[in-house]
């Protein structure tokens, strides 16, 4: 492979002591590249770093490109990243053949198939300290789509690397042909039943009428013939039995997998995942424990409840339930209503940040436009500009034909609400307080700039004064978003938690009565509530459910962990309810280095945040890089 490769750069006309070519594209092709390849990009996104996960700390970098080596997105040691930036390994450069001679990203798609390329394997001499192993990642039809890499120092070299390589690949190509056929009959099968759910299991989709719409590698493997064979097939003529079956086979709800026999006599187990609008027959409710694929659902079931719940509660009257500080808040609030004077909410996660910007929408002039909420901590860095600004139809070479308005746009007539916006990227600030200032947008790829008219609400929990000193958070916008800053106290604070339990009961319990008992007040009323709000809410809908026809929420109906930290803070242990910092600043030997320090800080909110990196971070107000750095088995 290398042999033949080395040739094609000879072709290409490159010479191996050249310096390569470092030039990149502008910002604006590679937000789109990366908009083009979204769906990639997206499920690519949590497989990279749980291979990063994987070699931290390694001298590697993993790198994800488009079908043509472009690099859209890498993640790496900062001290490999270093020298990585020397030759190019960066967002924006093409890492083709054609460009680059022999390397693993261009040699895998010129040969469409895994390839490793080590030090002086490398056409170019600059690129010769460098151990590279990519893998393809292939669409549902059997085309490239992107390439996925590890690359790090010639020294670094381990064997494995190829194979983590490979699998995750695989992974992201599982992942990928799920969302394409999300709303297709998928089978998932295996000769091993233990291997359903797993990397392994071949998945095939077919329509609602059985006919045969594609499957992924594995399993085209097993189905043992090609593609376009196998799109003159049908689930009858590959399985023998008609595709009603599948839908009568869960409604017996019998907690087994299919037992099924293909074309080629070849028996394997299956279970199937039916269209979303006959959720109830999922399989994946016939066990136990609920595999991966389940829990979007689930996850979209429970963004419903809290959206539902989030629409009966919002207007201001409503959250006025007798605290001093809230009132005096929402008495400043309506003063403002339906002025232009944009507003800052401040306050701990989970303390309702976002449900005050939709009760301020909901009571203001605007209340019959649109209320959108954009989270800028949960957006990649690289596409919050397209998700804000949007994009012009056809404005670039290749682009797609259908543009993208914009949320900004979205917001038009209505209320912008920037979540997080102390994660909002240093680039695109000057951008958003240029719309700000002369009410026009501009979308990407376009000269035309469109006027807009909204109303601005801002949150964080972090301390935007800090941002500006550290330099990552621009004055001027800060100074243009807190027209009115306010800050919502954390629920320890509060001294209305009993009307807060009331109103949640009754809009949880669905006007069912239900009552909390005094022990179990007297425990609420002791407790820290470190997810504010958000942690209320969730606990009152879980016992909720446990007290059935009881009627009164005692301490049995709490969940097992809530009384841990209760008992916990009994024992006069810190445990997870007092401030983090604090308990680590007292409980540190003395001896204790900086580092020691940092590192009890951050396994401690690791475990206030039940091992959630992204949230640890956010609380700690860190990348997610330096938690990985500092505690690697993360
Ligand atoms: N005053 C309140 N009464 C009842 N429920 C509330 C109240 N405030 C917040 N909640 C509930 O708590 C949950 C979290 O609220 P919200 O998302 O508004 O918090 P947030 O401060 O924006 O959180 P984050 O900082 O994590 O984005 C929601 O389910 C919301 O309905």
């Amino acid at each position: 492979m290398i042999k033949e490769s080395r040739e094609r750069s000879v072709a290409y006309g490159l010479t191996e002591s050249a310096i390569p070519d470092f030039s990149s594209v502008s910002r604006t092709d590679l937000t789109l590249a990366i908009e083009q390849n979204r769906v990639l990009h997206t499920h690519a996104l949590p497989v990279m770093e749980t291979l990063y996960e994987q070699i931290i700390n390694t001298h590697n970098m993993v790198i994800l490109t488009d079908a043509h080596g472009l690099i859209v997105h890498t993640l790496g040691d900062d001290d490999f990243l270093e020298k990585a930036n020397r030759v190019a390994l960066q967002p924006g450069v093409a890492w083709s053949e054609q460009s680059k001679g022999t390397n693993a990203i261009g040699t895998a798609i010129a040969e469409q198939a895994p390839a490793q390329v080590h030090a002086n394997e490398h056409y170019l001499i600059a690129n010769h300290f460098l151990t590279c192993s990519a893998a393809p990642i292939f669409d549902s039809e059997g085309s490239v789509i992107g390439v996925l890499d590890v690359t790090g120092d010639q020294n670094s070299f381990h064997k494995h690397t190829m194979g983590l390589v490979r699998m995750s690949a695989q992974m992201i190509e599982n992942q990928v042909f799920s969302a394409a056929y999300q709303d297709a009959i998928t089978l998932h099968f295996h000769s091993r039943p233990e291997f359903i759910g797993t990397l392994m299991e071949g998945i095939a989709a077919f329509t609602q009428g059985g006919r045969f719409l594609s499957a992924n590698r594995s399993g085209l493997f097993q189905l043992g013939l090609p593609l376009t064979a196998l799109k003159m097939h049908t689930f009858s003529s590959l399985f023998g039995l008609p595709v009603s079956a599948l839908f009568d086979h869960y409604r017996t709800a019998a907690p087994v997998f299919l037992n099924l026999c293909m074309h080629s006599g070849v028996r394997v187990y299956a279970r199937a995942q039916l269209h979303r609008a006959n959720m109830f027959f999922q399989a994946d409710q016939l066990h136990p424990g609920a595999s991966e694929r389940s829990v979007p659902l689930q996850a979209q079931a429970a963004q419903r409840v809290e959206q539902q719940a989030t629409r009966r509660l919002s207007s201001l009257h409503y959250l006025n339930t007798g605290d001093v500080q809230i009132a005096a808040l929402i008495d400043k609030v309506n003063k403002v209503l339906g002025r232009d004077i944009a507003i800052l909410v401040t306050g701990e996660t989970g303390t309702g940040k976002e449900l005050l910007a939709q009760a301020i929408h909901n009571d203001s002039p605007r209340a019959n436009g649109p209320f959108v909420a954009v989270n800028c901590a949960s957006i990649p860095e690289t596409l919050i500009e397209s998700e804000l600004f949007g994009y012009e139809d056809g404005a670039f070479t290749g682009a797609r034909k259908k543009g993208s308005v914009g949320k900004i746009l979205q917001a038009n007539g209505g209320t912008l609400f920037l979540d997080e916006i102390g994660d909002m990227p240093l680039s695109l600030q000057a951008r958003l307080l240029r719309v700000l200032q002369e009410r026009m947008v501009t979308p990407l790829g376009s000269s035309r700039s469109i006027p807009v008219n909204v109303a601005l609400i801002c949150a964080t929990h972090r301390n935007l004064r800090e941002l500006i000193a550290a330099g990552v958070f621009r004055e001027d916008l800060y100074y243009r978003l807190n027209g009115l800053v306010v800050k919502l106290p954390p629920l320890r604070e509060r001294s209305d938690l009993e009307v807060v339990i009331e109103r949640l009961i009754a809009t949880e319990a669905d006007g069912t009565q239900c009552t909390v008992s005094a022990a179990v007040m007297e425990l609420f009323k002791r407790h820290n509530w470190p997810g504010n709000c958000r942690q209320l809410t969730n606990l009152l809908r879980t016992a909720i459910v446990m007290v059935g026809d009881d009627r009164e929420i005692r301490r049995e109906h709490l969940p097992d962990d809530f009384l841990d930290d209760i008992e916990a803070v009994q024992r006069g242990e810190s445990g997870r309810s007092g401030p983090i910092s604090t308990q680590v600043a007292v409980s540190m030997p003395t001896s204790a280095t900086l580092d020691d320090v940092e590192i009890s800080l951050i396994q401690n909110a690791l475990a206030a945040h039940g091992g959630n990196i992204s949230a640890t971070a956010r609380a700690l107000g860190v990348s997610r890089n330096k938690i990985y750095r500092k505690i690697p088995q993360q």
